[in-house]
């Protein structure tokens, strides 16, 4: 039986040339709303390709086969790479306070890099059951002076836990990422029932390549909030216009935009420039002049190993 209608969906897996794609719940009365889709053959979307996270419109809709053809793309929020996901609307960063030790510039790189694709950023802190409270709450309160509530885990206390996944239940689509090590793995693994994805001590672990030919999928985790199943990998590539860098910075961006600071050049980096009027005396401030200085004469390209 075919539905002569069409739908708009959202692609959640994507093998060869076959996408799945879960027709939108309140457009709908279908039951399952999983639907194996291949794109219209006459279609052409400038070379573009649909990879999971877009959201199509699909019709020739055949209820009893549960297949669907793709008609056209609608245009995405953004693109992240390795993997490939589209429309993410929330970026975890994890990093470890131990094992791997935290690295606060790789923090910096990590953070900057997220919220350049304009999304929501959090940060997250693992294994603080190797770390003392006293520890801990000093590193709250570092990365609050940062702009971050930081969200801090402990694997021995499932409370935490909890806390998180009622905060990403309220998040259209989350990404975990973060450096090698730190625990993105295990904490997907107790999110997603059965995902059973490998994790290894720090010291064995093959530092690249690992789960590379994976299919990435989006694991639903209430209507209309998911995660992606495999953590990112790496920082995204960087090429962040020199005078957009200031946005990235919470602590930069809320005295400009909040408090209204005005410096004498409406184009003023805060850089040993005449007039600047920005309060400068906060931790990351190095980091910002650091990422200035290396983009003023070429754009800002990071890449971590
Ligand atoms: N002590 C402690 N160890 C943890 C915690 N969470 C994870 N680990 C351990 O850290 C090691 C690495 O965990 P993974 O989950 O594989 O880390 P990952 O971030 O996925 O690493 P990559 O796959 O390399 O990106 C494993 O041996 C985990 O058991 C924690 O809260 N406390
Ligand atoms: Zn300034």
């Amino acid at each position: 039986m075919k539905v002569n209608k069409k739908y708009k969906g959202l692609v959640t897996k994507k093998f060869n040339e076959f996408y799945l794609v879960e027709l939108d719940k309140y457009e709908t009365s279908v039951a399952n709303k999983k639907f194996l889709c291949k794109i219209k053959k006459s279609v052409n979307f400038r070379n573009q390709f649909v990879f999971v996270g877009d959201e199509v419109i699909v019709y020739q809709i055949d209820l009893q086969s549960k297949r669907a053809t793709i008609e056209s793309l609608v245009k995405r929020n953004n693109l992240l790479e390795r993997p490939s996901v589209a429309n993410i609307s929330n970026i975890y960063v994890i990093c470890s306070v131990e094992e791997p030790k935290l690295n606060l510039s790789q923090v910096n790189k990590f953070l900057i890099s997220s919220e350049q694709l304009g999304v929501e950023v959090s940060l997250v802190l693992t294994k603080c059951d190797l770390i003392t409270e006293e520890k801990r709450l000093l590193l709250i309160e570092k990365f609050h002076q940062w702009g971050y509530q930081a969200i801090t885990l402990n694997l021995n206390n499932p409370e935490n836990l909890r806390t998180l996944l009622i905060e990403l239940k309220k998040k259209k689509c989350s990404i975990f990422m973060g450096p090698s090590g730190v625990g993105k793995t295990t904490l997907l693994n107790m999110i997603i029932p059965n995902l059973d994805n490998k994790t290894a001590p720090v010291s064995s672990k093959i530092k690249r390549g690992k789960n590379t030919t994976r299919n990435v999928e989006l694991f639903s985790l209430s209507s209309k909030s998911y995660i992606v199943d495999t953590p990112g990998f790496n920082i995204q590539t960087l090429e962040i216009d020199i005078r957009e860098l200031s946005n990235l910075y919470p602590e930069i961006y809320k005295q400009v935009v909040n408090e209204g600071i005005h410096c004498k050049f409406r184009n003023c980096l805060h850089v040993n420039d005449e007039g600047c009027k920005l309060n400068k005396n906060f931790e990351r401030y190095t980091f910002y002049k650091e990422m200035v200085e290396s983009s003023k004469s070429h754009y800002c390209l990071i890449q971590e190993d």
